[in-house]
């Protein structure tokens, strides 16, 4: 039994829409306490409630997952002005939502979705159906929370819209989670055809020339990224992806967002900013070494990459970039002198924690647009690396690197970005990953940093195992 603590559902839904009407609201949510509910189960049979549109977001710690599924309301952007236009839309949504006040972490009304990495594109292309912004409220979500289950429920209500066609998508929503919110999503394994690196030469050659214009001290830090093609001899799957990809998971974010056909899929290690209520925690992340096969040469490796100038370096643009981004926005910023050391599944990288507490009034999507993209994704200065970036990157970045995540009714939540990810579209998948390029770095070094970044992704996707040629 999903339902808890409702003595009658019909007088139920009718109070609830009186009481919408009353207040002239638009839209209703309803949360509820539930048990037994697997969220890949219902990521994976989304289709049965005849949407295309599905979520799936756990956060690094894994104590916070969203599987969202349908979209009740959709703010899609092609064009620059993403960022206001996404928090209007956000504002006035939640003036016509009529919801209990439930503060239950990543419970209620949440607005999932994510930004282009710039804000305009050269040639939009495969990128069209994300297009610079997309969001959506879904209309069911199952939230994990600190181990405790939640089911939200969004409904949208018009002049003729009766208790009973609530109750009537209200059943609609409990059938589907009781038949298969603990069925085992069962799939064929993704099958390798062929995968290909995009230019691998006139990437490494890139990264030369980026060097080059900081010996000439046009710039101190660029990020450039890199892509991979895989196809696969049936439609990926992109539940099965997720299953690998939290079965390998240490510190990573796992997210997944459908829309029709295309998966923008990512496990990346890389906080951008979350807010809870006046505080604000971020992280800078950026400089990496290879992981030993032992505990013993993993710390003599994490040794090394703390002690090592050129990552340090790298780290370091980082470091001072947040805080001043951040400095403006807080009234307290507390951010260690000295990295520490992250392991991520293949990699180890340096990391500075950043905690804060904000001066009233400032939201989670000013806070996200100010900080994107900080140097672990662009470079330093800003706006000499993103120029760098478009003048040497062939392909547009799309939503790699980019902001993405969600936002409650309370201003809330939390944003990640979008590395280490994959566009699938049917049974191709291209794989996206970068570094960060100083002056002191070489080619070919960046060349297999990347190369073993792609690796978490390509192998969740199927391609390492079961290549076919
Ligand atoms: C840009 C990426 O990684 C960033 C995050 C951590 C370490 C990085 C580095 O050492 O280059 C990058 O700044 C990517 O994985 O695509």
């Amino acid at each position: 039994m999903l339902r808890t603590g409702q003595l009658d559902q019909t007088a139920f839904f009718k109070q609830k829409l009186q009481d919408a009407r009353t207040c002239s609201k638009r839209y209703i949510s309803i949360v509820e306490k539930a048990i037994n509910i697997h969220p890949l189960s219902v990521y994976h049979f989304y289709k049965k409630l005849n949407v295309s549109e599905r979520f799936y977001w756990s956060n690094q710690e894994n104590t916070t997952i969203l599987t969202g599924i349908g979209s009740l309301v959709p703010y899609h952007h092609s064009t620059e002005g993403q960022y206001s236009a996404i928090e209007k839309e956000w504002e006035h949504f939640c003036d016509e939502v009529y919801r209990e006040k439930v503060d239950k972490w990543g419970t209620g009304p949440i607005l999932m979705g994510g930004f282009s990495f710039f804000e305009k594109y050269r040639n939009i292309g495969h990128w069209e159906k994300f297009g610079t912004a997309h969001f959506y409220v879904p209309k069911l979500m199952l939230t994990i929370s600190m181990g405790e289950t939640y089911i939200t429920t969004n409904y949208e209500i018009t002049d003729s819209t009766t208790e009973a066609d609530l109750e009537k998508r209200y059943e609609e929503y409990h059938s589907y989670l009781e038949e298969y919110g603990m069925t085992q999503p069962e799939f064929e394994e993704n099958i390798l055809q062929s995968k290909e690196e995009y230019q691998p030469l006139e990437w490494t050659r890139s990264v030369g020339q980026a060097i080059d214009k900081m010996k000439e001290n046009q710039l101190d830090k660029v990020v450039l990224n890199r892509t991979m093609q895989a196809t696969f001899t049936n439609d990926i799957n992109s539940t099965k992806v997720i299953y690998s990809l939290e079965a390998t998971r240490n510190v990573n974010y796992i997210f997944s967002y459908q829309l029709d056909d295309h998966v923008f899929i990512s496990a990346t290690p890389e906080r951008l900013i979350q807010k809870k209520d006046n505080r604000v925690y971020s992280m800078c992340l950026a400089g990496s070494a290879g992981k030993g096969l032992t505990v013993e040469e993993n710390e003599k490796n994490g040794k090394w990459l703390i002690n090592d100038l050129k990552n340090r370096h790298e780290h370091d643009f980082v470091v001072k970039y947040i805080k001043n981004t951040l400095k403006s926005f807080c009234e307290e910023l507390n951010i260690p002198m000295y990295p520490r050391i992250m392991a991520t599944k293949s990699l180890l990288h340096l990391f500075t924690p950043v905690e804060g507490v904000l001066h009233q009034h400032v939201s989670l999507i000013d806070l996200v647009k100010a900080l994107h993209p900080t140097p672990a994704l662009g470079g330093f200065p800003k706006k000499e690396a993103c120029q760098l970036i478009a003048e040497l990157e062939p392909l547009e970045r799309g939503w790699y690197g980019a902001p993405f995540g969600w936002i409650d009714a309370n201003g809330n939540g939390d944003f990640a970005v979008g590395i280490r990810s994959a566009l699938i579209k049917q049974n191709e998948a291209k794989l996206f990953a970068g570094c960060g390029v100083v002056e002191s770095s070489n080619p070919e070094e960046e060349y297999k940093e990347t190369g073993i970044k792609f690796l978490p992704m390509l192998n969740a996707l199927g391609g390492s195992k079961n290549e076919t040629k």
